[in-house]
């Protein structure tokens, strides 16, 4: 077995007509093949033109192959996508990868998402494959050009690609694998895999989802938005795509909605008409929070939405507790004890809603106050249960137009 340590990774965008738009081919082992791939139909082409697919490897691949292998009507393929059990939660930048396997299921094919076990093993508890530098280990034995580079290269880091390439030889023979899916930054591994594999199988990527910012989103950047509801509410992970910008909104409903090209363009071109409606952002995030959370997460992250962002008192009333505490974890709250004669201003200032002294008893004269929806310019009001507090011992209060506090009564 050979895996080398680099690879050559030129790729090329290939000059292939509609459907295979923005398809690269990885080429094998450095030879060129600018040629466009045969297929112009079929699940494949379809997830091109989707956005989804980025890369195939080997080239010839994505020219006969892979076309032919997911042709409607054939066999059923296995395919997989590897993920490090690093954090207690999949993330928003696993869904591309999760989307592609969805979509061959879909198709009927068989799919794997492997939890790794050994990949992470080595990369925290081989702490001293970690520490050892390959350049003291090598210096005599070549690789020169390649340790010479500044960081050099971890005992960890240099195995970990065999590991990755021996779960695919190990899924090929086992399961008949003989697709891998992964980020765009997964190539090099898959590449290796297919060397230790043999030459009938394949690899595919699709595009790494990046912040703002540029940054890959995920647990190394930190900036992670989590699919498991204890560390990103379905509230959270719907605000998250409400707020997608109009440049990447059309390119998000393609890779994460299952939604017809067609509705799509539809949406896009509603969208140009009445931009003010935020239609593409708020189909996305349903879409993608249903498909996370269920009907269920749907529902309350849209509850969460209406209690918080339109003073619903009605949805205020019906949310759970856990709905509660979810949307505590955003919005500054406050557990207060409930006691007779207890005012409008008594709650400002327990809540350190406004502040001390005339300027903050004169903000509630002013209007800049409403609790449940309903503005309170009277600051010596008692607060009254029904009104002020609602059933399930909730008040919402408001500061100014989008200063929000969740005020939970103890002991109503
Ligand atoms: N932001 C992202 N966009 C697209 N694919 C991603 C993204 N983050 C991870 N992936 C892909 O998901 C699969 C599993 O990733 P994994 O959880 O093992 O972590 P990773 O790539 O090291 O990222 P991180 O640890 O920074 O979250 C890989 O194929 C990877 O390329
Ligand atoms: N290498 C992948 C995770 C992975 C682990 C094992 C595999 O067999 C495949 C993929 C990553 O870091 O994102």
């Amino acid at each position: 077995m050979s895996l080398p340590l680099t690879h050559s990774h030129a790729a090329f965008r290939l000059p292939g007509a509609l459907p295979l738009r923005g398809l690269k081919v990885r080429t094998e082992l450095g030879s060129r093949i600018p040629t466009a791939p045969s297929c112009n139909s079929g699940l494949l082409a379809a997830q091109c033109e989707r956005g989804l697919f980025q890369e195939v490897f080997p080239a010839r691949g994505a020219q006969e192959q892979l076309p032919a292998l997911l042709a409607p009507g054939r066999p059923p393929i296995t395919a997989y996508c590897g993920f490090d059990p690093t954090a207690d939660s999949l993330h928003v930048g696993h869904l591309p990868a999760l989307m592609a396997l969805l979509h061959l299921q879909r198709a009927g094919h068989h799919v794997i998402a492997l939890v790794g076990g050994a990949t992470p093993l080595l990369r925290f508890a081989c702490g001293a494959g970690g520490r050892l530098r390959m350049g003291a280990l090598l210096s005599r034995q070549g690789c020169q050009a390649r340790l010479r580079s500044a960081e050099g290269m971890s005992l960890a880091e240099f195995l970990y690609p065999a590991l990755q390439a021996y779960d695919f030889l190990h899924l090929r023979r086992r399961h008949g694998c003989r697709l891998q899916i992964g980020g765009a930054d997964q190539m090099g591994n898959i590449m290796s895999g297919y060397e230790l594999t043999g030459e009938d199988v394949f690899g595919i990527t699709v595009p790494l989802i990046t912040s703002t910012t540029g940054d890959k989103l995920g647990k190394t950047a930190g900036n992670a938005v989590w699919l498991n509801r204890d560390k990103t509410s379905p509230f959270e992970l719907y605000q998250f795509f409400v707020r997608q910008q109009d440049s990447i909104v059309e390119k998000y409903l393609k890779l994460f909605t299952f939604l017809p090209l067609e509705e799509i363009r539809h949406i896009m071109e509603m969208h140009a008409k009445e931009p003010e409606k935020w239609g593409p952002q708020k189909r996305l995030a349903a879409e993608v929070t249903k498909l996370v959370h269920g009907r269920e997460g749907l529902e309350s992250a849209k509850r969460c939405t209406k209690a918080l962002y339109h003073s619903s008192v009605e949805a205020l009333e019906a949310m759970s507790d856990q709905e509660l505490q979810e949307l505590f974890k955003q919005t500054p709250s406050a557990e207060l004890l409930l006691e007779p004669g207890t005012s409008v201003l008594d709650l400002c200032r327990k809540a350190n809603a406004i502040p001390a002294g005339p300027s903050g008893y004169q903000k509630i004269t002013d209007g800049g106050v409403s609790i449940n929806g309903i503005r309170e310019t009277n600051p010596e009001a008692v607060l009254v249960v029904g009104q002020h507090i609602l059933k399930n011992g909730v008040s919402l209060l408001r500061i100014g137009k989008k200063n929000y506090y969740i005020i939970k009564w103890l002991q109503l």
